[in-house]
């Protein structure tokens, strides 16, 4: 038998927003999340290096500022450093990530962590700012004073990696094997004399820079301002959207005609028929009617990366927490939120750092309203039908800000449902906002590309794997059975679409919603832009016209401006998603919390769409 080299696990233990999961990705090559606010980081994640022939396991964890954990994600730190997870011995080594900017408070947690009693080395990260700054460090006595070995590192551009893989090896070497310590988490009394203890060695190893950098002081004056700040933050969101729909514009064209040309090629192609009929109606009208919105996507994007990567959404965090206490939500419940506006599964795991029980499941219960991308294709595809491409005001783009509205919608529910849960089921002290706010920093054009493309990814994935096999089902559901002989009604009426959509259509008939919308809906369960391919597919099918036409214009035809908007309403809440009802349940430990959110938001949703459609029929839209 050959000798089994045992491969070493470190694990990253650091402040929030110091840099491990940058130092996580670069040790590893992995790409997970890196942002500019604390908190990204909710799970433990492993990754691995190959040095040597050997192999090291490295755990990125959620930062934390203490091992007394209060909140779920602070304890799946505790726990991975005590070796406490189920299946799991404590790492070997501990990597201590340090923002070499800002050390004081993550000295007390290294002293916290050395009682640990695991081998340890320090990485001081970011210290491309500290030198930039003139922050001057005494390395050899810090070293000293702490008993810890000392690696600088520039995590984004990859600076000191090797050579924490190498101090990293070396503790590893001189440790004996990890066996679970009798760790007890220290009392008040403890903290107090290690944050002392921190003090000192603050005081005796970094001298603060001669001229200290006002940079972000300056900025912030502007951008934290309480009336100025609302304003540009109102702005920026303003701008964001009127570029989703003006930038986009041309590309979505472009995607549109290609797909267009496609459809006439491979109907020009194949003989007249069910495989041209698959193809045509089933594949291209449908999936391609999500694909089109892939630009709206990534520019939406693009700002949320940028302004994460420069610091802002820690300072919006800021801005909103009176209004977001005013409706009862928890200050740290704003991360949540925003990561919901990608998608609500990252938002509900994102809830984590929220250490009140009741705090954090009414967060999970409103993420879900806010717009995620999901919504996108859906909400551009009935703007694009319904809304005129008109400047008002003589310089704001209509759909721009129907969509702006759509987002602000969003919002003002997900504000309104937590307070109205908050008054009727449970009344407790709001928590006041506590984050550090980062530091601005520019944002690097390669890994916000990087961040892009993880994007378009993500989509072009969803609509592989989810869209195009639905896809098939509802071409086929359409299809199926063929029409009787001397049938006059078009085929479709005659499939198992059609009779599904017959049989549910009464119960959507108040809200102004037909019968190929009800077909839509079903499959639209599994995700929201789901919806818009089934509604391209069973058009198509319904119509060899609209197989190469555009579907907002097919719309436009078929339907009322009152459905319409109604289909618009039903969307900002309906909880079309089977991914995110399962990721509730299972950080809620319980199906009840996830049957409580379907039913509120059906709900909401079908009262929302009946009074916008009653309205808009009032009102001469129908
Ligand atoms: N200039 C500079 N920026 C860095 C460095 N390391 C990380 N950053 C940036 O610092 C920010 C925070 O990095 P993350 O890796 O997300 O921090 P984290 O410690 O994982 O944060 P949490 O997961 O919230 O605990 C990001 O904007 C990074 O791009 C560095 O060495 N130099
Ligand atoms: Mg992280």
């Amino acid at each position: 038998m050959d000798m089994q080299v045992r491969s070493v696990r470190v694990a990253l233990v650091g402040n929030p927003n110091s840099g491990k999961t940058a130092l996580f990705n670069a040790l590893t090559g992995a790409h997970q999340k890196v942002a500019n606010y604390a908190g990204v980081t909710v799970e433990r994640k492993e990754g691995f290096i190959r040095n040597a022939g050997r192999t090291l396991s490295v755990l990125d964890l959620p930062g934390t500022y203490s091992l007394r954990a209060r909140s779920p994600d602070e304890e799946v730190t505790r726990d991975a450093i005590l070796g406490r997870l189920a299946g799991e011995t404590p790492p070997d080594v501990i990597a201590a990530v340090a923002d070499a900017t800002n050390l004081r408070l993550v000295l007390r947690l290294i002293l916290e962590l050395k009682a640990v009693g695991r081998p340890m080395v320090l990485a001081l990260n970011m210290y491309d700012i500290a030198q930039r700054t003139g922050l001057r460090i005494d390395l050899d006595r810090l070293e000293a004073e702490l008993g810890v070995p000392i690696v600088t590192t520039v995590a984004t551009r990859k600076r000191g990696i090797e050579e924490l893989v190498a101090a990293v090896e070396a503790a590893a070497a001189s440790a004996a094997p990890a066996v679970a310590g009798s760790w007890t988490p220290p009392d008040a009394e403890a903290l107090r004399g290690k944050a002392a203890e921190a003090e000192r060695i603050m005081k005796a190893c970094v001298r603060p820079p001669e001229r200290p950098d006002t940079l972000t002081g300056r900025v912030d004056s502007f951008l934290l301002h309480p009336v100025g700040g609302l304003v540009i933050l109102s702005a920026v969101m303003f701008v964001m959207f009127q570029a989703v729909f003006a930038w986009a514009t041309p590309a979505a064209d472009g995607i549109e005609g290609l797909l267009t040309a496609l459809g006439a090629m491979v109907a020009g192609a194949i003989p007249d028929g069910i495989w041209q009929s698959l193809i045509v109606d089933g594949l291209i009208s449908g999936v391609g009617s999500v694909l089109v919105f892939l630009p709206q996507i990534l520019i939406l994007f693009l700002f949320i990366i940028l302004l994460e990567d420069f610091g802002y959404m820690a300072r919006a965090a800021f801005l909103l927490d009176r209004i977001m206490g005013v409706a009862g939500l928890h200050g740290r419940a704003f991360i949540p939120l925003l990561s919901s506006v990608a998608c609500a599964i990252p938002g509900v795991m994102a809830t984590r750092v929220i250490d009140n029980r009741r705090d954090r499941l009414t967060t999970i219960l409103v993420a879900p309203l806010m717009t995620c991308s999901a919504r996108i294709p859906v909400y551009t595809l009935i703007i694009a039908a319904f809304i005129p491409n008109q400047t008002v005001w003589g310089f704001a783009n209509l759909q721009g800000l129907v969509m702006f509205g759509l987002y602000v919608a969003g919002v003002v529910s997900a504000l309104s449902v937590a307070f109205v849960i908050r008054k009727l089921f449970w009344r407790s002290a709001v928590e006041p906002f506590m984050m550090e706010m980062p530091a601005y920093k520019m944002p690097d054009l390669k890994s916000v590309l990087f961040n892009l493309w993880l994007r378009a990814r993500i989509f072009l994935e969803r609509a592989g794997r989810i869209i195009l096999p639905l896809m098939i089902v509802v071409w086929a559901l359409s299809t199926f059975p063929y029409p009787p002989e001397g049938a006059t009604a078009p085929a479709i009426e005659y499939s198992f679409a059609g009779m599904i959509g017959r049989a549910l259509e009464p119960l959507f008939a108040p809200i102004g919603f037909n019968w190929q919308m009800v077909v839509a809906l079903v499959p639209g369960m599994a995700a929201r832009e789901v919806a818009v391919a089934a509604l391209g597919t069973v058009y198509a099918v319904a119509d060899a016209e609209s197989a190469t036409g555009v579907l907002a214009t097919t719309l436009a035809a078929h339907w009322s401006l009152a459905t319409g908007l109604a289909f618009l309403a039903w969307y900002i809440f309906a909880p079309q998603c089977v991914a995110t009802l399962g990721v509730v349940r299972r950080e809620t430990n319980s199906a009840k919390w996830m049957w409580v959110m379907i039913a509120y938001m059906f709900g909401l949703a079908y009262l929302a769409a009946f009074a916008t459609y009653r309205v808009a029929v009032a009102l001469g839209g129908g």
